[in-house]
């Protein structure tokens, strides 16, 4: 696929039912009086069948995020506020959603591989390396479907190799006999194995050469089309991101400061973050031009400053950026009351102050 292919100029994505809704998510690290503020507020809905994409530079918050939401995240991380409800999953009783940050431990368990799966970015080290991959694609199997047969196991675990591209026969083999890439493969297998909704890849393929990253991605694409679960996609290559993402959420200190359909943020980035952001990597086609990267970096999440956590670093900054916090809402397109379907930003150029420079409003 090609950013040729995404989907026409201002088409609102994500569109379909809403299956994890993360509403006003906040986690810090540490208990003192000055913790690390690494979530302030997020909001985030991931549709039936939509591949997310989270993008931002290092440390603004997006594995703490999945974390967060999978009740996954390590001390001293702590939730200090907001919901994550699952839609349709195994404790909802009708069109309730069920809030993943109130199960109970077992409620958890039963959740966890059936609902949401999780493919972390070293993830293929997490193989046992005395075990054959196909035991422990079977254990993982057993452990949720304890009624499955051992020939049945046994079966589900060869398809879904072969669902990842790796040979049946090679059900017998020991991890170390295998390549990264095919290691991290069956991680997938395994992520897939239970056939959840939602999938969580935090940077599943950061560990592989280019090759190997391309080929497992578009893998996993094609899965999402054939199986129809929905994907969370966590990756600092934002160009992969635009060819594969649906929609994409970008991040800056903590907060969403940007979401829009993949091409919108490619086409039209909104924020004067996602603009520094976009211009920090090559041009996915058309001429070369020079990569310009964001001055600065992203502020000491202990002692944020006052308004807009993005203020020291833009080109844009105003008066008002100092002592107002924006919010995610509607983009403006530099006319009041115009704005776009299907897109939010957090800027006050949105809001009506300041001329909107027309890099963010083309
Ligand atoms: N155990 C911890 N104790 C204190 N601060 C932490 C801890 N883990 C993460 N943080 C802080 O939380 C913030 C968010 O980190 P997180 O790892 O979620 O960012 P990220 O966007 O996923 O980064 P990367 O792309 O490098 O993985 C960072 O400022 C980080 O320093």
């Amino acid at each position: 696929m090609t950013v040729t292919d995404l989907p026409s100029a201002g088409a609102p994505a994500g569109t379909g039912k809403p299956v994890l809704e993360i509403r006003d998510l906040h986690v810090a690290y540490g208990y003192g009086p000055e913790p690390v503020r690494a979530l302030r507020g997020v909001n985030l809905t991931l549709h039936e069948g939509e591949v997310l994409g989270i993008a931002g530079e290092s440390g603004c918050g997006k594995s703490t995020l999945v974390y967060a939401a999978t009740r996954l995240l390590p001390p001293p991380g702590l939730i200090t506020g907001g919901e994550v409800l699952f839609h349709g999953g195994t404790g909802a009783t009708g069109d309730e959603p069920v809030d993943i940050l109130r199960m109970s431990d077992k409620e958890l368990r039963r959740s966890r591989w059936q609902d949401t799966a999780i493919v972390f970015q070293g993830a293929m080290n997490s193989l046992n390396p005395v075990y054959r991959v196909g035991k422990q694609l079977t254990d993982a199997i057993a452990a949720h479907r304890p009624g499955m047969s051992r020939y049945d196991r046994n079966e589900r675990a060869g398809e879904l190799l072969s669902m990842v591209g790796i040979a049946k026969d090679r059900i017998s083999a020991y991890p170390h006999q295998l390549s990264g890439g095919m290691r991290q493969r069956v991680m997938i297998a395994m992520a897939l194995a239970l056939e959840p909704k939602v999938l969580i890849m935090d940077e599943p393929t950061t560990a592989l050469d280019v090759v190997m990253q391309r080929q497992i991605v578009e893998q996993i694409i094609e899965l999402r089309d054939r199986l129809g679960f929905s994907v969370v996609f966590i990756t600092h290559d934002v160009s992969l991101l635009i060819e594969v993402a649906d929609r994409i959420a970008i991040m800056y200190a903590g907060e969403i400061v940007e979401q829009a359909s993949a091409s919108d943020v490619y086409r039209r980035p909104r924020h004067p973050y996602t603009h520094g952001l976009l211009n920090s990597f090559p041009p996915l086609h058309g001429p070369k031009r020079p990569l310009v990267g964001i001055p600065g970096s992203p502020p000491d999440l202990q002692a944020l400053p006052s308004g807009c956590p993005f203020r020291p670093r833009c080109a844009h900054v105003m008066d008002a950026c100092a002592d107002v916090h924006p919010g995610l809402g509607p983009t403006s397109l530099g006319l009041p009351g115009v704005g776009e379907p299907g897109r939010s930003v957090a800027c006050l150029l949105h809001e009506g102050q300041g001329e909107l420079p027309a890099e963010l409003r083309v």
